[in-house]
């Protein structure tokens, strides 16, 4: 793999089997990453954006495919290996409440993380203790708190806190701020943009919503039923979108009107039937979508 390139991804498969039927979740996913950088993969529920994050962490196993992470293909790596690896590489959920175990304390919860794999001695512990806290915009009085006593978009902090605390040089956000009222969600995105200026992570950012992924991406890769069908930064996706789904998407974003832009993708059911008639041209018989490689549009080629 070429130096310039944190991670790379070749090929990634994964199919589901549920009730009889096969899912191709993800399809032959390929795209790369690079140091500091932010790439968005957008699309709608059910695209296959999670499994695709959550099979660069090997949180889930691929059937097929590469995950080169710094010089190394993790997928051949053993678990112990994986584990230690698993310091660089970190996620951020949706709903940290989940991940949050409500009896421990924020205090217990960051240096769970900050001690991950590490030991620290208390003095030390207690410095980066102090800097993780002010990083994530809460106050040293909080730690001694337990995750109840916190708003969500303060409990996202204290995920967001975890994350960063073995300070990782990938975080993959799974939909992080989709739980959030409109204000909290700007404020949730500055910090990652803040946390990133400072630390310089790289950022998967998972979404369903172009419009949130706007000013956070370098670029954009919009996933259709596990597909990757376009990629190009985020200047070549807003104003030059090729392909027609990326359109429609746009579509729902921009119909909201110049002054306030939210987002129309919330509305799943109305995109989906949308996009079933966009994308009926590319449909075969057997009622599965075929997105002909010739639809696939890719700007830079990655080597
Ligand atoms: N463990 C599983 N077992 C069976 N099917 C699964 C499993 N996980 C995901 N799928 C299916 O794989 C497809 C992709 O799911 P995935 O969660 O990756 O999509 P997504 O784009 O992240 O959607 P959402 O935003 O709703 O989470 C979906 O059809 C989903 O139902």
């Amino acid at each position: 793999m070429k130096e310039q390139y944190l991670l790379k991804v070749n090929n990634l498969n994964k199919t589901f089997k549920s009730k009889g039927h096969k899912i191709h979740a993800v399809n032959n996913v390929s795209f790369a990453l690079k140091k500091g950088e932010t790439l968005a993969i957008v699309g709608e529920s059910g695209s296959g954006k999670s499994t695709t994050g959550r099979l660069i962490l090997r949180l889930l196993e691929s059937d097929s495919g590469e995950v080169w992470f710094k010089d190394r293909n993790i997928i051949d790596l053993n678990k112990k290996e994986m584990r230690k690896l698993r310091r660089q590489m970190q996620i951020v959920f949706q709903d940290p409440y989940g991940s949050l175990n409500p009896r421990m304390t924020v205090k217990q919860l960051l240096s769970e993380a900050i001690n991950n794999n590490v030991k620290y001695c208390k003095s030390e512990l207690n410095r980066k203790l102090e800097e993780l806290i002010e990083a994530i915009g809460l106050n040293i009085n909080d730690l001694n708190k337990f995750p109840h006593q916190f708003s969500g978009g303060q409990r996202q902090r204290i995920g967001l806190g975890r994350s960063i605390a073995s300070n990782p040089d990938l975080i993959v956000c799974d939909e992080p701020v989709s739980a959030l009222d409109l204000l909290i969600q700007a404020q949730i995105l500055n910090l990652l943009k803040d946390l990133q200026e400072d630390y310089g992570f790289s950022y998967i950012f998972i979404s369903h919503d172009l419009s949130v992924v706007r000013h956070m991406s370098d670029r954009i890769a919009i996933m259709y039923q596990g597909r990757i069908v376009e990629i190009g930064t985020c200047k070549e996706i807003f104003e030059n979108a090729q392909h027609p789904y990326t359109r429609l998407l746009l579509n729902a974003v921009l119909k909201i009107g110049k002054h306030e832009e939210k987002s129309l993708t919330n509305d799943s059911v109305k995109l989906k039937s949308a996009s079933n008639d966009v994308m009926s041209k590319y449909s075969s018989n057997d009622g599965y979508y075929k997105i002909s490689e010739t639809h696939f549009v890719v700007r830079e080629q990655v080597s």
